[in-house]
């Protein structure tokens, strides 16, 4: 029988906060529904999605994750939230590795634990490769190959599309500051080009070397961070020649550290991961 009370622990990534479930010991009937009810920042526990703890099915991995957004659309990765899992792991003691394989809909991804002092206070992820996949649709009012020009209540939006595992429009203005990120991102993320609707990333780089960008995430609207699309805005920032293969992509609760490899096309991510509170819900609130 499903136990009601579950147990459960709130985590963020640069800011990027999930609820986590161990689903060894709870069983989560139906995550996408339970992920719209707790992820109400009002009537719930608070959270930009849900992220299910498990079993790997594949031999090659040591556990699997699955993230649901706010809005209960499953998605296929999370890089904070992959950050998140590494630290739960270890520090709740299901591991002892300081390299873990991570079973996600994308793939399985590695993670580097960077402990001292049994805390885990760094995780880096190989994100594997970017893809290129531009969606079916995307040719309208788009120049070539990845590259594009959305229009999105009056004004024109160039921009990349990467996908790192899940869909990023990465576009590039020169007023981050002021932007109104709801406004153009809400558009945006269900423009006709993405038939699977897609996260939007507005970025610009800086005199200090960083890449300034905000984030309008599909399923979950804004928020402070988000690992696969700092991903996704370092790809594109070197694509266009706007940085090189390192980028420090200054989010809003956050910084992460990504290097687009040479040797082998595989994006690593480097970031923060940290506990916020552990709580107990009804499974029926
Ligand atoms: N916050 C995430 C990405 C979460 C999923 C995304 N909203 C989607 O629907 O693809 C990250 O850190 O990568």
């Amino acid at each position: 029988m499903t136990q009601r009370i579950i147990k459960f622990t709130k985590m963020h990534g640069a800011g990027n906060d999930y609820i986590y479930v161990n689903t060894l010991i709870y069983n989560i009937p139906d995550p996408a529904a339970v992920s719209v009810r707790w992820s109400d920042r009002h009537k719930g526990i608070g959270s930009d999605g849900l992220v299910l703890i498990g079993a790997a099915s594949s031999p090659e991995a040591d556990y699997s994750m699955r993230i649901f957004n706010a809005d209960g659309s499953e998605a296929m990765m999370c890089g904070n939230a992959s950050r998140c899992i590494g630290k739960y792991l270890y520090e709740k003691g299901m591991t002892d590795k300081s390299v873990i394989r991570l079973e996600t809909l994308s793939g399985i991804k590695t993670l580097k634990l960077y402990i001292n002092d049994g805390k885990v206070e760094r995780v880096t992820v190989d994100m594997l490769c970017p893809a290129f996949d531009v969606p079916a649709q995307y040719a309208p009012g788009c120049s070539d190959g990845n590259d594009g020009t959305l229009l999105a209540d009056g004004r024109l939006f160039g921009g990349t599309f990467v996908s790192m595992g899940n869909p990023h429009f990465v576009t590039f203005v020169n007023d981050i500051a002021t932007l109104d990120i709801a406004r153009y991102g809400s558009i945006l993320e269900r423009h006709a080009a993405f038939p699977s609707r897609c996260n939007i990333e507005f970025a610009q780089p800086m005199a200090d070397g960083t890449i300034r960008t905000r984030v309008w995430e599909r399923g979950s609207g804004i928020t402070m961070a988000c690992g696969t699309g700092a991903c996704a805005t370092a790809v594109a920032a070197a694509l266009t020649g706007r940085s090189g293969r390192s980028s420090r992509i200054a989010m809003d609760g956050g910084t992460l550290d990504i290097t687009w490899q040479e040797a082998d096309n595989h994006v690593m991510m480097a970031g923060p991961a940290e506990f916020v509170f552990e709580g107990e819900i009804n499974l029926d609130n």
